[in-house]
């Protein structure tokens, strides 16, 4: 593209010219040129409107519902969960809200039953494959030939808030263990949760124990941008875990109302008092300062470490065996190749076994038709034997038989002699 004459107007060192000189400056009320580049960028993010999608996790019961109220000052409606689910689940609710014109899309997923069962994995796991489904599914919309990522519904989680229970003591081993599996794929805010239960020396001793315990597991925690002087200041001085109170309750304090929890002996605990808890802090931090942050960070380490080993998985690399970059078609060559082969070798191997299972086949085929041949030959065998035996005794049979008639007929030649004598007898006596 051809570059554009600009406008800007420095001084040829020795080529002023003198008539100029006496010519007044006047600088421009209004806006011109590319100056208005950050202005159409505000006017395009509040027409198209703004998304946050936050996690809770914590006990049930700890503040969440109440927290997120106190930061966005409304009402969300929400059920009360019980202590007795056999597993921990998700609840998953989005908001619209406005504040002076600016929209913004609010999603708050939140535990239910979380840690109210003695398996601590099945406590964490439905948090981890909640955090991996909704970047899977913006790598399945990265991937798609027609993507539509300019409206699409962006529902990565930017920030997990994480409810400790304010016990005074250290965190509990399901807290190190949530923490550390999904260390690496939301940035984690750590918040004691109704801190107003605990004294002034207690809380700021259980925030050291619990950073000592992060650090010596090895877990990271959402370090605040270093560009803003206060938030550079919360990632070093102790002020993290926040430790914070909720409430939606408006209290008269002299002229003003404050929102704060009131107790049966009188004291108030106002929610907006950076002398009474952090909550102040929190809510400029998370929402005025770091918000747009926490959905980069959320973007350009978190998915990107989930994308790339989801690809490294799938057999994509950058590189080549020998350390040379290489391109995604050749990759996709690469692979397209190792797939044939494979798929050739393993027809190989199938082939292979499938001979070599008909030629056993064929074997024993043969050595059974071998031994019902020599069956069959045995089986003659004694048939035939059996044959001339009954031969043999039909002969003797037939022999008696003849015998038998001759004896017969003998007999009854003598007998007819027997009665002639007897008759010739009888004869001659008369
Ligand atoms: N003392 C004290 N009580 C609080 C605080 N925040 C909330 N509560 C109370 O704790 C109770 C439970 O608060 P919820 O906000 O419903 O807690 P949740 O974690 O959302 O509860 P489930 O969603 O049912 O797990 C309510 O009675 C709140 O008034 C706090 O900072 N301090």
């Amino acid at each position: 593209m051809a570059e554009k004459p600009t406008n800007t107007s420095v001084p040829i060192p020795g080529s002023e010219d003198p008539q100029k000189e006496n010519i007044r400056c006047l600088s421009t009320l209004g806006h011109f040129g590319f100056e208005c580049l950050p202005t159409q960028l505000v006017n395009k993010s509040i027409q198209k409107g703004f998304s946050f999608n936050i996690l809770c996790v914590g006990e049930t019961g700890i503040g969440k519902t109440t927290l997120i109220n106190t930061l966005f000052n409304t009402n969300l409606k929400e059920t009360k969960s019980s202590h007795f689910y056999s597993k921990v689940g998700l609840t998953v609710k989005t908001y619209e809200l406005l504040e002076r014109n600016i929209p913004l899309r609010l999603t708050v997923v939140k535990t239910v039953g979380y840690g109210d069962q003695i398996n601590k994995e099945a406590s964490y796991q439905p948090v981890v494959d909640y955090l991996d489904a909704q970047f899977e599914a913006y790598l399945q919309e990265e991937l798609k030939i027609k993507r539509s990522l300019a409206d699409y519904h962006d529902s990565r989680i930017h920030v997990c808030l994480y409810f400790i229970t304010p016990t005074g003591h250290s965190l509990k081993s399901l807290d190190l263990l949530t923490m550390k599996s999904i260390d690496r794929r939301v940035n984690i805010i750590p918040l004691i949760a109704k801190a107003d239960s605990l004294s002034k020396n207690d809380l700021q001793r259980f925030k050291n124990n619990i950073m000592s315990e992060l650090n010596s597991n090895g877990i990271q925690i959402y370090q605040f941008q270093v560009d803003d002087e206060a938030s550079a200041q919360v990632n070093s001085s102790g002020l993290l875990p926040f430790a914070v109170v909720g409430s939606m309750e408006e209290v008269k304090v002299g002229k003003r109302m404050v929102r704060g929890r009131h107790y049966p002996w009188g004291v108030l605990q106002e929610v907006e008092n950076e002398n009474h808890c952090d909550f102040v802090k929190l809510r400029d931090l998370l929402l005025s300062t770091n918000m747009e942050d926490l959905k980069d960070q959320t973007h350009t380490q978190h998915y990107e470490c989930y994308r790339s080993n989801r690809l490294q998985k799938l057999g994509f690399s950058d590189t080549g065996p020998d350390n040379r970059p290489v391109s995604f078609q050749e990759m996709y060559e690469a692979k397209r190749r190792e797939f044939h082969n494979q798929c050739q070798k393993e027809e190989e191997e199938l082939k292979q076994t499938f001979m070599q299972r008909v030629k056993e086949k064929e074997l024993t085929f043969k050595d059974a038709e071998k031994e019902l041949q020599d069956k069959f030959e045995h089986l003659k065998r004694i048939q035939q034997e059996e044959i001339l035996k009954l031969e043999e005794e039909r002969r003797k049979l037939e022999e008696q038989i003849i015998d038998f008639y001759k004896m017969k007929a003998a007999s009854e030649s003598a007998q007819a002699q027997v009665c002639t004598n007897i008759k010739k007898d009888k004869d001659r006596k008369k």
